[in-house]
């Protein structure tokens, strides 16, 4: 996608389903030219006025319907340009007209992401708060829309800032060194510089160990359901969704494909992913399974090991929640390897109300900030963090005064691509083009 701020676009963006309304969003330069050619005088700006649309407002030639008209001078809107929203009857002969006419009047189809691409483009947003209205429009859950609605609206922006504020601030104080060295710079300058630095690394260290929680709330806390076969892997994951997902029987090894099912827990989104029981295995098919089974365990966030009451395994998975089933069967031992057991009985419902409750506490646990800062949501963001850290390290191991100046400006930069402030071009298409159209 090539950038063409010149042109006038144009995006339903209400949905595609039948609905009674569809909002027509339309920005671009010769925006007022246009709307005044389907609806005749402008309305005053950001006021909904009910208007006839035609097909060419001045010879009053072809009504195509009457909608709600808001007109959006730039720089104060969305976009930041000239643009206006027409609220039209649902239907699509409708809409097909409307767009018919506003192709004849010179405007184009969106691009996914193109409104705020421009928002972007004309600084009505940084790049992690347009990322922040991506995951807003694609909320599922309490917890992702609260994030990313703080996200979009700048709270993480600051955090980087704030980090981008202070550097500036450490490389006028070195930049001060570099040019004056025989001046008279206080002694303490140079230590004061250090240790900026050192609690700017210590803070983005912080950020990035954190960051792992944002992003699970973004894509979801991803729980595998582990251990050996008939335990009640598969009984486990139908309690969990609440219906028949996976097939379940007395045949040991009847799970082969890992089953995936999304839910919430706690307003978080979840995926509990049902995997083959692990054991040695001459079927081929089987030990493919296996494998798929010890993949999953490794990717996800949370192990869930279960075991029956009457085969006690003799070790846990590092960090897994210990499901003992079957309890109507056999006792179960409190704990294994020091890890307490979960005690339950598929069959007879016992202990559920319990297990879930743990779930939903571990899926707290999992996603909660432990510095109180926002979290990072993204690859991209720790990522860039990092590369800012790096650098920060690096210019505190150096004792040349011009080589850590030259670290400092590596970190600036690397936060500047964060927020999109410099030298983000080839990122653009990559990050807009996952936003839906019309947004
Ligand atoms: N008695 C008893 N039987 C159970 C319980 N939970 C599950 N079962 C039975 O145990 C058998 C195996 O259950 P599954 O859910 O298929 O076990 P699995 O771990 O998915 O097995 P694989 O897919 O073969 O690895 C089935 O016959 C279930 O009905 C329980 O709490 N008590
Ligand atoms: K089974
Ligand atoms: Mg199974």
């Amino acid at each position: 996608m090539g950038y063409q701020g010149e042109d006038i676009i144009f995006a339903l963006s209400t949905g595609v389903e039948r609905a009674a309304i569809a909002v027509m969003r339309v920005s671009g330069k010769g925006s007022a030219d246009l709307l005044a050619k389907l609806c005749g005088p402008l309305p005053p700006p950001r006021k909904a006025v009910l208007r006839r649309v035609w097909q060419q407002a001045d010879v009053q030639d072809t009504l195509l319907d009457e909608a709600l008209v808001l007109w959006f001078p730039g720089p104060k809107s969305y976009t930041g340009e000239d643009g206006f929203e027409l609220h039209l009857h649902a239907g699509p002969a409708v809409i097909q007209a409307v767009a018919h006419a506003l192709v004849l009047g010179g405007a184009r189809p969106a691009e996914p992401g193109e409104f705020t691409r421009r928002a972007f483009t004309n600084n009505r947003m940084d790049l992690v708060e347009a990322e922040g209205v991506a995951d807003l429009v694609a909320a599922e859950t309490e917890s992702q829309r609260k994030q990313a609605l703080a996200q979009a609206d700048g709270a993480l922006s600051r955090v980087y800032a704030g980090w981008a504020e202070q550097l500036k601030k450490l490389l006028a104080f070195q930049e001060a060194l570099i040019d004056f060295p025989d001046e008279d710079i206080p002694p303490e300058v140079e230590a004061e510089i250090r240790a900026g630095i050192a609690q700017l690394v210590e803070q983005m260290q912080r950020h990035i160990q954190d960051g792992k929680r944002g992003e699970r709330i973004r894509r979801g806390v991803v729980f595998a359901i582990a251990g050996p076969p008939n335990a009640g892997k598969s009984s486990l994951l139908n309690w969990l969704a609440e219906r028949d997902a996976a097939i379940v029987s007395p045949i040991a090894g009847t799970t082969r494909d890992a089953l995936e099912i999304v839910g919430s827990l706690a307003g978080i989104k979840v995926t509990f992913v049902d995997t083959a029981g692990l054991r040695d295995t001459e079927d081929a098919i089987e030990a493919e399974g296996v494998k798929r089974a010890l993949f999953h365990v490794k990717q996800a966030d949370c192990v869930v090991q279960m075991f029956a009451a009457t085969q006690v395994p003799q070790s846990v998975f590092p960090g897994a929640l210990l499901v003992g089933n079957k309890l109507d069967l056999a006792s179960l031992p409190a704990e294994v390897e020091g890890v307490a057991v979960i005690p339950v009985s598929l069959k007879n419902s016992q202990g559920l109300d319990a297990l879930r409750q743990i779930l939903e506490h571990k899926v707290q646990a999992l996603t909660a900030s432990s510095t109180g800062m926002p979290l990072l949501t993204r690859a991209r963001h720790s990522a860039g963090v990092q590369d800012a850290c790096n650098s920060l390290q690096r210019a505190l191991e150096q004792d040349w005064p011009e080589v850590r100046g030259e670290e400092l400006r590596l970190a600036m930069r690397a936060l500047g691509r964060l927020t999109g402030h410099v030298g983000v071009e080839e990122l653009l298409d990559a990050i807009f083009g996952q936003f839906c159209i019309g947004k």
